[in-house]
């Protein structure tokens, strides 16, 4: 029977299956961050067992590390709680033996960025972390999962997870994305289409020809937000452009051993006959640059669009809930969001805190600088190695020349977890993925956007459409 991408490394890794769908999946790869294992490795010892497969782990501190004054090493952890975590992350793993990327580790980084920089990720393997992100490792035709702290403790314990199998949902997006507008669009478009909800219970699978001409970056923004449409994961099948991304990282196969992998890896596709309980057709040039409005990411909009007006909506809990984001916002229906007045600018995050989102940046604002009005423009790599690649590139000279803070990597402004935050109603143009209600700090206001859109944001001081300031040269 025909497959689809899902259902062969679902069946590859099945080790039980009742009479009430209830599975158990072997694990591959486990990635750790330090908030949510903490309480895991706990009751791991509470109950007197021990790691089962340490060799499958991979753990660095990502939300609670500070951005700056990392001279300082855990010292310059000013909250105790978050200090004590990130302690206590590198105890556990110090104990269990786990590799361990720690605080001053130049590969340390966020968990999505550093595990596929490093290679951890590999086609055809079951991931897992405590995180709901963790959808972002699929873009390399693997399962990949977030969990919660329950089940991080069941993987440490068993190398297992315990569910149902999911519904497959294709996307398929053909065509050529404009200039302009990126896969973070193309992920803003999509959860607009699908909604917050609409794929629940769902694992998504991205094809067409728009999707396989992304980059690894591209495919890891849209795969990462496949969580905001209510999806359990998000995947795109294997190719050339995933084989060249793999190639001699440190984790991946090497010699021999790197053919016979690559020739299973080509396997990693759906059979062209397969059959999907969802689809999708989405063509790649009704895309726009989109920004959010709201407090979710589906009340996005296409650049040129208007706020919508809550009296239009027949659902009356869609209509209270536009009218509570609205004045959550400050905003007025049926305006466009184009010269909204922005605060801050935050770029980065494991949606948007890879190489290319940081060239892109860098390249967009050289020979610019920021709006006096912007109170702080920070860019944050994803990851250590990020951060010394853009800085071997020259990146960091024209971000800071151009007036942006340059920072270390960690989680930092995506949810205000470290002193990286936004104090209450300002308004911030984010490339991070959520925009929920004091996401990134008490009271403050979100619009997710693109890196370029950011950009175009923090030299202009308000939301623009980046393509209006492009032609320059
Ligand atoms: C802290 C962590 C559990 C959380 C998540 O799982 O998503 C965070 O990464 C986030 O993005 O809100
Ligand atoms: S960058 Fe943001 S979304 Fe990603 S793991 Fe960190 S907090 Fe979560």
């Amino acid at each position: 029977m025909a497959q689809t991408l899902y259902d062969k490394i679902w069946s590859a890794h099945l080790v039980d299956e009742e009479k009430d769908g209830s599975c158990l999946l072997y694990i591959d790869r486990h990635i750790i961050h330090e908030v949510t294992s903490a309480q895991a490795f706990e009751g791991l010892k509470q109950a007197g067992l021990s790691v089962w497969r340490k060799g499958s782990i991979l753990a660095t501190p990502d939300h609670q590390v500070p951005t700056t004054g990392r001279g300082l090493g855990l010292e310059g952890i000013e909250d105790t709680i978050a200090r004590e975590q990130v302690i206590t992350l590198d105890q556990n793993c110090r104990t269990n033996d786990i590799r361990h990327f720690s605080l001053n580790d130049h590969r340390q980084g966020i968990v999505h960025v550093v595990g596929p920089e490093q290679g951890a990720t590999l086609p055809g393997m079951t991931v897992v972390c405590g995180d709901s992100h963790t959808s972002t490792h699929g873009a390399f035709a693997a399962l990949a999962q977030g969990i919660g702290t329950t089940e991080v403790e069941h993987v440490l314990a068993t190398q297992t997870l315990s569910q149902k199998k999911a519904k497959t949902m294709l996307v398929q997006v053909d065509g050529a994305l404009k200039p302009g507008v990126t896969a973070k669009d193309l992920a803003l478009y999509i959860i607009g289409q699908i909604g917050l909800a609409g794929g629940t219970g769902y694992a998504i699978e991205y094809s067409g020809s728009a999707i396989r001409s992304l980059s690894m970056e591209g495919r890891m923004t849209l795969c990462n937000m496949s969580i905001e449409a209510g999806a359990r994961t998000g995947m795109v099948a294997f190719d050339q452009i995933t084989e060249a991304y793999l190639k001699d990282k440190p984790f991946s196969p090497k010699g021999a051993l790197w053919s016979k992998a690559v020739s299973h890896w080509k396997t990693l596709k759906s059979d062209s006959d397969s059959q999907f309980d969802k689809a999708y057709f989405i063509d790649a040039c009704d895309i726009e640059p989109h920004v959010t409005w709201g407090t979710k990411p589906e009340q996005v909009l296409p650049i040129s669009g208007l706020i919508p007006d809550p009296e239009n909506e027949t659902d009356s809990v869609k209509r209270a809930d536009y009218t509570r984001a609205l004045t959550y916002m400050g905003l007025k229906k049926n305006r466009s969001l184009m010269h909204t007045p922005i605060d801050r600018v935050f770029i980065g995050s494991c949606t948007n805190g890879r190489i290319e989102d940081i060239r892109a940046v860098a390249h967009f604002v050289k020979n610019r600088r920021i709006a006096p009005s912007i109170k702080e423009a920070l860019v944050v790599p994803g990851s250590g190695l990020v951060k010394a690649l853009a800085e071997s590139e020259g990146l960091d000279v024209i971000l800071k020349e151009a007036g942006f803070q340059w920072r270390f990597a960690g989680c930092s402004m995506c949810n205000a977890m470290n002193p990286d935050h936004l104090l209450p109603e300002e308004r911030c143009a984010s490339t991070s993925n959520r925009n929920f209600e004091g996401r990134q700090g008490p009271k403050g206001r979100t619009h997710l956007m693109s890196p370029v859109m950011a950009a175009a944001a923090a030299i202009t001081g308000k939301i623009t459409d980046s393509r209006l300031l492009e032609e320059r040269e």
